[in-house]
């Protein structure tokens, strides 16, 4: 039986890669294609605006009552998983939330959602970015009190309106689990010399860049840097459909993408 997906954010550029590949996916069926209300993309056939002709999904901005749907995935807006949240509670639909920016209160209430539905929340879907979060920790601990300095440096397109990306903010955390520590985001004026509590995480923004991220750690003497470059945005569409299939069905709970990814 077909897994049955809903997308939040359908008309964006990461939703529609979902819709693209989920139709090549014969264990996916695209169900329901939601956007906010006010796009002006709302009522359009979901695969003609990704650019594979119709589905005969048009874009809402609710999802169908009755309708059946396995997994949610949410590649949106902060305020578009907070919209799309009580309905995956209400419903009982496991909730893949691939989006990034939230504030502290906003991610909260993801993580106590988990106690109602299944909650998969991770700001990267890559396989190979999840492995190297296993590489910086393996890499933080062993180099920690050794005199090195943690820096993060993302780059990413233009168009993309939180800073720094959730993935870089994850690399931060797991530096500080390990190491202790304080973030400085970027430096400007007399500051004084750099302090060895610091991890430094710095935003660059231009052109069609999908995401790259460089985990530095840097002592006198030598630099170790590990780099992550994205070609396109498909590595993160798969993971996301990977995590919808893999969702399906599972009871209340959080779950991570190492789960899905077995890593
Ligand atoms: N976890 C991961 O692996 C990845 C995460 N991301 C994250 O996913 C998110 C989306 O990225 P991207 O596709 O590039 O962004 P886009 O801006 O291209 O797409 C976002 C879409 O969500 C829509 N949207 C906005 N508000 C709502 C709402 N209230 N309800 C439903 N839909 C809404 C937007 O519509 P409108 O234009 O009308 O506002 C737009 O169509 C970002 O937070 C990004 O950081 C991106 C790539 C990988
Ligand atoms: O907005 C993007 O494009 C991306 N956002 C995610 C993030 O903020 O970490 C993941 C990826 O880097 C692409």
């Amino acid at each position: 039986m077909k897994t049955h997906i809903a997308i939040n954010g359908a008309c964006g550029r990461m939703g529609q890669r979902l819709v693209a590949l989920a139709k090549d996916d014969p264990e996916l069926e695209v169900v329901a294609a939601i956007d906010s209300a006010t796009n002006a993309l709302q009522g359009k056939d979901a695969g003609e605006v990704a650019g594979i002709g119709a589905i005969g999904v048009p874009i809402r901005y609710d999802i169908p009552l009755g309708l059946r749907v396995d997994s949610l995935i949410d590649f949106s807006a902060p305020v578009g998983t907070m919209a799309v949240l009580p309905v995956c509670v209400d419903r009982q639909i496991p909730i893949v939330v691939a989006t990034t920016g939230h504030t502290d209160a906003q991610k909260a209430e993801i993580e106590a959602a988990a106690h109602m539905t299944a909650v998969l929340f991770a700001p990267n879907m890559s396989l190979v970015v999840n492995l190297l979060f296993k590489l910086v920790k393996l890499t933080a601990e062993a180099l920690n009190g050794k005199g090195f300095d943690p820096e993060i440096v993302e780059r990413h397109h233009r168009f993309k309106k939180d800073s720094p990306s959730g993935t870089a903010m994850r690399f931060a955390e797991i530096i500080k689990e390990v190491q202790g520590g304080s973030f400085v985001h970027g430096r400007e004026g007399i500051i004084g010399e750099r302090k060895p509590e610091e991890i430094g995480v710095h935003a660059v923004r231009g052109g069609d860049n999908v995401g790259e991220h460089t985990i530095i750690f840097t002592t006198i003497g030598e630099t170790l840097e590990l780099v992550h470059k994205g070609h396109n945005r498909d590595s993160y569409a798969r993971g996301a459909l990977l995590a919808a299939k893999y969702m399906a069905n599972r009871p209340a709970g959080r779950y991570t993408m190492n789960d899905v990814l077995g890593l």
